[in-house]
Parts: C-alpha cells; structure tokens; sequence
C-alpha cells in the first residue's frame, strides 16, 4: 500500500481521460493508505491534468486530513468512496468514471441488476464459473449524492455485489479492488462488457 498515491491516480486519471471515461471533470479516484485515510481527487477539476494540489486526504469518517488550500474540497461524490471503504475493508482503492456505453447500458433494463454476458472477461472481475449468469447492481442517480450512498449501503449490506463494480443509472460506473492497479483493471474490463453489450444490440444479437 502507497503512503503517497497521488502521482498513481494523476496517473489512471490522464489514462482514463485518454479513453473519454472522464470527459472534463467527470468521475472521481481515490485511494485508502497504511492509517486507514484515503486521498480523493478534489471536486470540480479537469481529470485529463490533476496536479498534486487537486487532492484531499480524508478519514473514513469524512474528517479532512490534508488539504491544500480550504477551497479545495473534495470530490462532491466523497460519500460513495467512504461507504465502500465502510462495506469492504479489503477494498484500497476506489475509481468512478462516466463512459457513453456505462450510460447506454444503464438503460438496457429497467430492474436494479444489469445481466451480464457470460463472457470470458468476466474472469477478470473474480468470476470463475462455466456459463456464469451475472449482475452488476444499478443505482438510481439521486441528486442529492448521500442518498444514492444510503442505497448503496442498505442494499449490499443484506446482498453483497458478485462483481467489485455498481452502475449509477444515466452516470456511470464504480469499481473498488485491493490496489489501485486492480482497479483499474476492473474498470477496463467492465468497459469493455460494455462496449460488447452495445455492439451486441447494434448487430442485432
Ligand atoms: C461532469 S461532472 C459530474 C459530477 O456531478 C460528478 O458526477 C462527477 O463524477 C465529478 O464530480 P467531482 O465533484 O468533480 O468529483
Ligand atoms: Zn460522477
């Protein structure tokens, strides 16, 4: 675990930006450290050119830590990252990006869990079964942000994720992983079940 992981999320930041997941100042990263606080990007700023000023350190509790000026907040989704951090003590690191496809594929149901395709890929999400029949779970996007955390939280303490990933309908997706390189992977890989769901309708399957 990085005592100091800011360059590592300047980092997935640009790459993600690169990728068009995190157009402008969408989505939000952070990452827990050894004490149990976590730095979170700061709110409002452009992904694609984060500095080492655009980051807060905060406990688990949402007390601020370390901050480089007292304008600087942090990310107005801080809510998310601490319930994951509360949900899953495993979890170092949690990323959350708005791709067109995460949006499109919000759409394909109208229930609260998004059925899968029973791809090879979903081995890289920790799913190792033939034929796997999978969901990833859908929020709705309230405007007022501790809201959809509450759901989060009352939800996945009576039923757990089979996936380290949740949608956000019309929004986005999060992932949370044991390091951030893990979470990158995830969201990589989650993007590209998307992207195959989309092109899967396009052609008609
Ligand atoms: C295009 S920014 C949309 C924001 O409301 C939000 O969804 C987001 O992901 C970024 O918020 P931020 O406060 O910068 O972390
Ligand atoms: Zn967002």
């Amino acid at each position: 675990m990085e005592t100091n992981p800011r360059q590592t999320i300047i980092a997935a930041a640009s790459h993600f930006y690169q990728l068009g997941w995190m157009m402008g100042t969408a989505g939000n990263l952070s990452v827990r450290i050894p004490d149990g606080s976590f730095w979170i990007t700061a709110s409002g700023r452009n992904k694609g050119e984060l500095t080492s000023t655009d980051f807060v350190r905060m406990k688990l509790d949402g007390t601020i830590i370390e901050q480089p000026h007292p304008d600087v907040r942090p990310s107005a989704e801080t809510s998310i990252h601490q319930t994951i951090y509360s949900l899953f003590p495993e979890a170092e690191a949690c990323y959350h990006v708005h791709s067109i496809e995460a949006n499109l594929v919000s759409r394909f149901t109208d229930s609260d869990n998004l059925p899968l395709p029973p791809l090879e890929m979903l081995k890289g999400l920790g799913v190792w079964e033939e034929n796997p029949q999978v969901t990833m779970p859908i929020f709705v996007n309230h405007l007022d942000l501790p809201r959809i955390a509450q759901d989060i939280c009352d939800r996945f303490e009576i039923t757990p994720p089979s996936v380290s990933a949740l949608l956000i309908r019309d929004h986005g997706i999060t992932v949370w992983a044991s390091s951030p390189r893990e979470a990158s992977n995830f969201l990589e890989i989650a993007e590209y079940i998307f992207r195959y769901m989309v092109a899967a309708r396009t052609v008609g399957f």
